[in-house]
């Protein structure tokens, strides 16, 4: 047999669960469901928007091409009166990193979150009909993470009434903003700000970059882009830039000065909305990359399972078929918890994203007091899913074996353009530390403070120290409240013995710096409390379909007890566990995955993505791998010749023993 046709129909004729409803449960909703397969085959359908050649493209030609893609879309979102929506999934569907994310994701949120009424009024509508096109320029070479160390400077002059942006130093440069070094008319961009000699903090200020007629870099402003980066294709679509700024002016009211203002007298005026607030749009993005971990990494797991399943290797008998890999125990202790994974990140997404329109909604009514617990959920969370994805994606290039090793096979790209997402929004152990202060503090409080929120567990701190796990047998595992006991009682322990070594410390932070790294291991144990938390919650919900919730339970214990075995150090060293229940857990997650097994396949289809968005032979929906691989080795520019150029040049003359008079 020379495809793999015929092994995916059986495979889906194995299903125990009704495909088309976990299509839904997976989408959110059946209307989430039928707008994003409108788009996607919207998508797929149309030839300017094909990928598949992307990564063979030259940077010019890439970078050209993304253009037109961005062109064509804004053309389709405007004859097709495509709402926001359904524009934000257009993009995401065309899956290309392009000046539209840092447009609307990064520019319009920051104005929206950090301007005033009339800022607003003024910049919003420009924005949002592409007549300005704007970036976040915060990074600099010198400071990425340390934001209150960023040098550039924005100092008052009451003389014009106007701020003057500078780059004081070579360091002070601009470095990384999207869009910026080719597109963008405008940027926001974070600079210190200077009156009268004094600094008054880092404040972002809407600076126009280019003439609007003729795009040329206005007088003071030198603009470029900082060069190529990992992967063919992937992330060199985008124009990440470098700007350099010499005493460049811009009005007073282009200060966004929601959170602080600036008054014509050149005093500075701290309203009361708390200084973090500057930190807004990076809360909302960090929400956002939650939200598409689960696409990126259920992406991978659809095309290593669909793979796994064609693949055969080993163990033919009387001249049968050899075994599918995917019924290897190993293939499965490997695959099946980065599919449960997917699911796991796509319900705490989805709980994120109600977590900050709550929070969005009380901060424009002035209402601060959850600021910080979403602060550090939209950290730790943005730290813990792009962690696992982007290994995620590693292991199931793996689980392809060499085939995964071609770009044919999608996932060298899929890696090269989401592992960023470990460093951009906050480098991931930085965000951890965040999340570890938020727990330090509640520790520190909880003899006369009662946690609220994702840390409420920890009221139960006496039980949780106290109490060990109860179970005895394997079957006992299958508890959701027994699994969820477990997470809380481990991070519980690990945060109050980090409390109790830093009480140690005289000076705290001192205490912080020296205990960092197991700091950062509880704040990821406490960020796995939430994840298990919250596909719990889901759980509860009703959802409807045969057999769907049954698979997601299963797909629960999966996530819960494959974390369990991967952490059972953790597990065993804080005295919960005992060494046979950990031993029992494992026992009962081989169990699972036999149960996963038959719906393996069933369960990638259910994410209902396209060929186009795949873009992988390996994952086809058809599993029709080794001739599509064939043919696309001879479709390769690169065959377009049986002789390449310089073999008569250079291999030849070796050949010939000539090599002495070549020209070379
Ligand atoms: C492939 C995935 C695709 C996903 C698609 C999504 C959309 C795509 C869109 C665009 C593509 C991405 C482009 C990338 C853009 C960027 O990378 S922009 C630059 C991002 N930069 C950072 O994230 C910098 C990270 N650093 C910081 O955030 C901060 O500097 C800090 C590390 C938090 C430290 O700040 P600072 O020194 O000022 O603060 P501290 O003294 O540590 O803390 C003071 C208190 O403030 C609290 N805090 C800090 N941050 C926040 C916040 N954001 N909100 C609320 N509160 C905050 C902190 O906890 C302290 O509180 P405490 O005093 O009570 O302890
Ligand atoms: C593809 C891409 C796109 C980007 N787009 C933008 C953009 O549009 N706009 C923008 O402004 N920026 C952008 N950035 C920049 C990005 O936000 C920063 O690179 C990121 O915030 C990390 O900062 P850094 O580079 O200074 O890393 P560093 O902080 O220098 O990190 C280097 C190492 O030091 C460690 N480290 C740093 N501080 C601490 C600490 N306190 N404790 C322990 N360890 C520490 C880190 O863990 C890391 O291992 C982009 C970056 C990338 C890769």
């Amino acid at each position: 047999m020379e495809g793999g046709v015929d092994y995916l129909i059986d495979e889906r004729k194995k299903a125990q669960f009704d495909v088309e409803a976990m299509k839904v449960a997976w989408a959110g909703s059946r209307q989430a469901f039928e707008l994003s397969d409108r788009i996607a085959k919207l998508v797929a359908n149309d030839p300017i928007f094909e990928k598949f050649s992307r990564p063979m493209l030259g940077r010019k030609e890439l970078f050209k091409n993304s253009l037109r893609k961005v062109a064509h879309a804004w053309k389709l979102i405007i004859d097709l009166r495509l709402s926001e929506e359904e524009a934000k999934l257009l993009r995401h569907y065309i899956d290309e990193p392009a000046y539209t994310d840092l447009q609307w994701e990064m520019f319009i949120p920051a104005i929206e979150g950090q301007g005033t009424e009339e800022q607003k009024r003024k910049w919003l509508p420009l924005a949002r009909k592409m007549q300005v096109i704007g970036s976040y320029a915060q990074t600099e070479l010198g400071h990425g993470s340390n934001v209150q160390g960023l040098e550039t400077t924005a100092t008052f002059d009451p003389q014009t009434d106007e701020f003057v942006i500078h780059s004081p130093t070579l360091t002070s440069s601009k470095w990384w903003p999207g869009g910026t070094a080719k597109v963008s008319t405008h940027a926001i961009v974070y600079a210190r700000l200077i009156l009268d000699g004094q600094f008054h903090g880092v404040h972002g200020f809407i600076v126009q970059l280019r003439n609007l007629e003729n795009h040329t870099p206005l007088p003071g402003i030198t603009v470029g882009d900082i060069g190529m980066k990992f992967g063919n294709g992937a992330y060199n679509t985008m124009d990440n830039g470098v700007i350099r700024f010499n005493h460049v002016h811009i009005p007073r009211n282009q200060m966004l000065m929601r959170v602080s203002q600036v008054t014509r007298e050149g005093k500075f005026v701290q309203s009361d909305v708390p200084r973090q607030l500057l930190y807004g749009t990076m809360v909302y993005v960090r929400q956002k990359i939650v939200a598409d971990a689960s696409k990126a990494l259920s992406r991978a797991v659809c095309i290593a399972t669909r793979y796994s399943a064609v693949r055969r290797q080993f163990g033919s008998r009387n001249g049968g078929p050899e075994i599918q890999v995917i019924d290897y125990k190993t293939q499965q202790s490997r695959l099946f918890p980065l599919l449960a994974s997917a699911y796991a990140f796509r319900f705490v997404g989805e709980w994120l994203k109600w977590l900050y329109t709550d929070v969005k909604q009380r901060l424009e009514a002035n209402d601060f007091s959850t600021l910080p617990e979403a602060h550090a959920c939209t950290a730790g969370l943005k730290s813990l899913t792009t962690s696992a994805t982007a290994d995620g994606i590693e292991e199931c290039r793996k689980l392809c074996g060499g085939h995964g090793y071609l770009v044919s096979s999608g996932i060298p790209e899929l890696f090269a353009t989401y592992v960023p997402a470990c460093t951009f929004e906050g480098d991931n152990v930085v965000m951890m530390l965040q999340v570890a202060r938020f727990l330090v503090k509640t520790v520190s409080e909880l003899g006369y403070k009662q946690p609220v929120g994702t840390t409420a567990y920890m009221r139960r701190v006496t039980a949780l120290m106290q109490s060990n796990c109860a179970v005895r047998t394997a079957e006992e595992w299958l508890n959701p409240g027994v699994v969820v006991e477990a997470f809380e009682a481990r991070s519980t322990r690990m945060a109050v013995a980090c409390g109790q070594r830093l009480a140690k410390f005289e000076n705290p932070e001192e205490g912080f710096a020296e205990l960092s790294a197991d700091l950062v291991e509880a704040s990821l144990a406490h960020c796995q409390v939430i994840v298990v938390s919250k596909f719990v919650e889901k759980l509860q919900q009703e959802i409807p379909g045969k057999g769907v919730k049954r698979l997601l339970e299963v797909l629960f214990y999966v996530y819960a007890l494959f974390l369990l075995h991967k952490h059972q150090g953790d597990f065993l060293a804080t005295g919960y566990l005992t060494p046979k229940q950990a031993s029992l857990a494992n026992d009962q997650l081989r169990i699972l995955y036999s149960k996963v097994r038959p719906n393996a396949i069933a369960l990638v289809d259910s994410f209902n993505h396209t060929d186009h968005l795949l873009s992988s032979i390996l994952g086809r929906y058809d599993g029709n791998v080794y001739p599509k691989l064939y043919e696309a080795a001879f479709n390769d520019p690169f065959n377009d010749s049986d002789i390449a150029d310089g073999i008569h040049q250079y291999v030849q003359p070796m050949l010939r023993q000539e090599l002495h008079s070549a020209k070379l």
